[in-house]
């Protein structure tokens, strides 16, 4: 055994909780971990979903191998193995897909799509054939010159009364599609969102269905201009594309019709809010942080932590032996504050995931009265998550050193998975602005007509008490900083307005101050729903310490890390701020002997994160050099380019060094 992996172990035997038990709360339950283990493992035991480490290939190789074993999963291993929407197996699926996927846009977005926006009969038509892979259909929103501002975007169906058709235009170069997954080169049917327009009237953004491709030959169909956008700097495997479309003809009965419809002589009836045409956007805002995001800062911390308890470099002791590098309280101040963060947004976001969950019940009885809450939640805390998981995972990165830039260690692709998460499903900035009209819109109404979770904001602040260090306090001190951070930029506003502003020259002056108010808002409600969550989770005494002390070390390392902000308000005081510094740095100490327990209890495979340097066995230099081997450069001894350029030098040298010999 090597000396890391002796170290490893030693590390294991060390820790004072049952890892198998944080397992089993991280999972939500011993039974979801069984579950979860199940299906990992028939996922894992499947030889048609080997590849070689895709550090290895070429993009095409990616996306070819992806595409190969995403349509074996979806059509023959999720039905076979129990695994359909609702079902627990679902829930844990994740965790068993290959490292690069295909077909997420045509899965995980466009079938919601289709059984939100559809009527019964085109929900019946549609579904079982994207189901089946027997279409494949793409989510088309953005356009190349708009993604944020939806209201301008420029495609357009205009209904033709003589064939009872929609005819799709793309007038402009800036009007094409560009961007959606599974586009490029998969997809043979796109969800195209357009600008409806009936008699010349315009009717704003509708979703359609457009075939694009031809069924037999997959040839692009007449008027379609379409293929693949290009490298990106991640998500290799995925054929993000551009979509062209010139007096493409369409049946009437392909506006998907659930929320209006266009008669045959024309009259466009609505039948829902229009704001239920942003309702898929909300349910990917709720559900892709955990698999997007703060899954992969969990990964991130196993390998960064694991590696930092096996690379030995410099002395803690002069004349003592060479230490860990997790050794050093620096290193614990990068690391444990990220495995607080993972802990802390994944069990907030499963509070909202119920909330949304309760939101779709209601809405099947026609009842959407809690639409702008749930919007406003998941729009911060899409944001959010997807900050704070895009910095921790360079955070980890940068931790390992020289070797964190190397593919080898898997970080570079969890960097460039989870960075575009900032961007997606609506731009951060852009999301943490709908958040804070929310919140100005409330911070004027009365208690009596808010919702529980905005309850605070109109409520006296209170003081603490005790213990300045306690959940009760921090999560206290989070509220107040909302609430006043909330007040004073809604008085700027007003005041802005109040010198004779138009409404949304004020908002832009004081969208700094309306930004970090809501990201305020939002911390309270993530720090709020973990201390929650810690107090009423039912576990030994050693497992709920684990988790009480990360859930301190969230507050405390957010409180530090903008205590001027704590101060400004008159939230804390020096002194405060002092003990919060000490208060964190002892916990630092307190859980370092436990963090290769806590990233054991994530419980990934070795395959999951195709890292050198996070692997089980923490074998980590005999890993690197294997992999190096496994360089397509490295397939010769000797790379033609390098013989090609540079021998005539070489020979130069050759004969001045062998010149040089004869001399002497
Ligand atoms: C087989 C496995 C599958 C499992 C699937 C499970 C999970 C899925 C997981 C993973 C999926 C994985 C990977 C996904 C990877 C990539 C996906 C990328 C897909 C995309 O990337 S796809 C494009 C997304 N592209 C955007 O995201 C555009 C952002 N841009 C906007 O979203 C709007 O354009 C906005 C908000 C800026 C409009 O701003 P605006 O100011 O112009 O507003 P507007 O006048 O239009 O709205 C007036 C009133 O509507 C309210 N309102 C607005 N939005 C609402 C909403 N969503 N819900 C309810 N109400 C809403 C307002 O709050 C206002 O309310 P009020 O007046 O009362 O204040
Ligand atoms: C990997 C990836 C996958 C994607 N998949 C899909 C897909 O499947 N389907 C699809 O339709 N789209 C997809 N998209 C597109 C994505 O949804 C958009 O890129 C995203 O919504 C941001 O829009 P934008 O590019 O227009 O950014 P812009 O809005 O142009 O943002 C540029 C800058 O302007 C700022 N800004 C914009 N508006 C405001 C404002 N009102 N106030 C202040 N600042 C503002 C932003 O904060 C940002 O800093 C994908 C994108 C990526 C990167």
């Amino acid at each position: 055994m090597s000396i890391e992996s002796n170290l490893l172990k030693k590390e294991r035997q060390n820790v004072t909780f049952s890892v198998e038990e944080l397992t089993n709360v991280w999972d939500g339950g011993k039974e979801d971990t069984e579950i979860r283990r199940k299906v990992v493992k028939v996922f894992g035991d499947d030889p048609v979903l080997k590849s070689p480490p895709i550090c290895t290939m070429t993009r095409e190789e990616r996306y070819t191998e992806a595409t190969r074993k995403c349509v074996y999963i979806f059509r023959n291993m999720l039905q076979k193995n129990g695994i359909y929407p609702g079902s627990k197996e679902f829930e844990h699926f994740w965790n068993a897909m290959p490292i690069e996927y295909t077909l997420l846009i045509h899965m995980g977005a466009f079938i919601p799509c289709i059984m939100s926006f559809g009527s019964e009969e085109q929900v019946a038509k549609w579904l079982p054939l994207s189901a089946n892979l027997n279409i494949i259909c793409t989510y088309a929103q953005t356009e190349l010159g708009h993604g944020s501002f939806l209201r301008g975007l420029e495609t357009e169906a205009t209904f033709d009364r003589e064939t009872q058709e929609f005819v799709i235009n793309c007038p402009k170069v800036s009007s094409m599609k560009w961007w959606p997954g599974d586009m490029g080169l998969n997809a043979n049917h796109a969800l195209v969102m357009a600008n409806l327009i009936v008699g010349g009237k315009k009717y704003g953004m509708h979703p359609f269905m457009v075939q694009i491709r031809d069924l037999s030959t997959h040839m692009p169909l007449p008027g379609v201009t379409v293929g693949d956008i290009g490298s990106k700097m991640g998500f290799e495997a995925i054929d993000n594309g551009f979509l062209y479309m010139k007096n493409v003809r369409i049946p009437r009965e392909n506006l998907l019709n659930k929320n209006s419809e266009v008669k045959p002589d024309g009259t466009y009836v609505k039948k829902a809010s229009d704001r239920l045409m942003y309702g898929s956007m909300v349910n990917l805002r709720v559900n892709l942080p955990k698999s997007q995001a703060i899954d992969v800062l969990a990964k991130a911390c196993t390998i960064a932590i694991r590696y930092s308890a096996v690379r030995r470099q410099g002395l803690l002791n002069p004349g003592g032996a060479e230490v860990a590098v997790l050794d050093y309280t620096l290193q614990q101040h990068k690391l444990i504050p990220q495995l607080a963060t993972v802990y802390a947004t994944k069990f907030a976001g499963e509070g909202i995931i119920k909330k949304h969950q309760a939101f779709l019940q209601n809405m099947a009885k026609g009842n959407i009265s809690d639409l702008a809450e749930i919007h406003a939640l998941s729009a911060s805390f899409k944001a959010s998550v997807s900050e704070q998981c895009t910095e921790g995972v360079e955070v980890c990165r940068r931790a390992c050193g020289g070797h964190g830039y190397s593919q080898a260690s898997g970080l570079p692709h969890l960097l460039s998975k989870v960075t575009p998460t900032c961007t997606y499903e609506g731009e951060n900035t852009v999301l943490y602005l709908q958040t804070a009209r929310y919140l100005v819109k409330c911070a004027k109404e009365k208690a009596a007509d808010l919702p529980e979770s905005i309850l605070f904001l109109v409520q006296p602040i209170q003081n603490a008490r005790g213990n300045i260090t306690s959940l009760d306090n921090l999560a206290l001190y989070f509220k107040n900083r909302a609430a006043l951070c909330v007040q004073a930029a809604s008085k700027k506003v007003n005041q802005m307005s109040n010198k004779g502003l138009a409404m949304h020259e004020a908002w832009d002056k004081s969208s700094v101050q309306l930004v970090h108010a809501t990201k305020a808002y939002v911390i309270q409600y993530i720090f709020d729903a973990f201390a929650s969550f810690v107090k009423e989770v039912k576990c030994s005494k050693s497992v709920k310490e684990i988790l009480e002390d990360l859930c301190c070390l969230y507050g405390l390392h957010y409180i530090n890390n903008c205590s001027g902000d704590f101060l400004k308000l008159g939230i804390l005081t020096a002194h405060h701020c002092n003990i919060a510094e000490e208060a964190e740095i002892a916990l630092l100490e307190k859980l370092r002997p436990n963090a290769v327990g806590i990233v054991d209890a994530f419980d990934f495979t070795d395959s999951s994160m195709e890292s050198c340097l996070g692997a089980y066995d923490g074998n980590v230099y005999e890993r690197l050099f294997d992999m190096a081997k496994l360089s397509p450069l490295n397939k010769e001894p000797v790379h033609q380019a390098s013989y090609k350029y540079l021998r005539p030098y070489l020979l130069e040298g050759r004969d001045i060094l062998e010149g040089a010999k004869s001399k002497l």
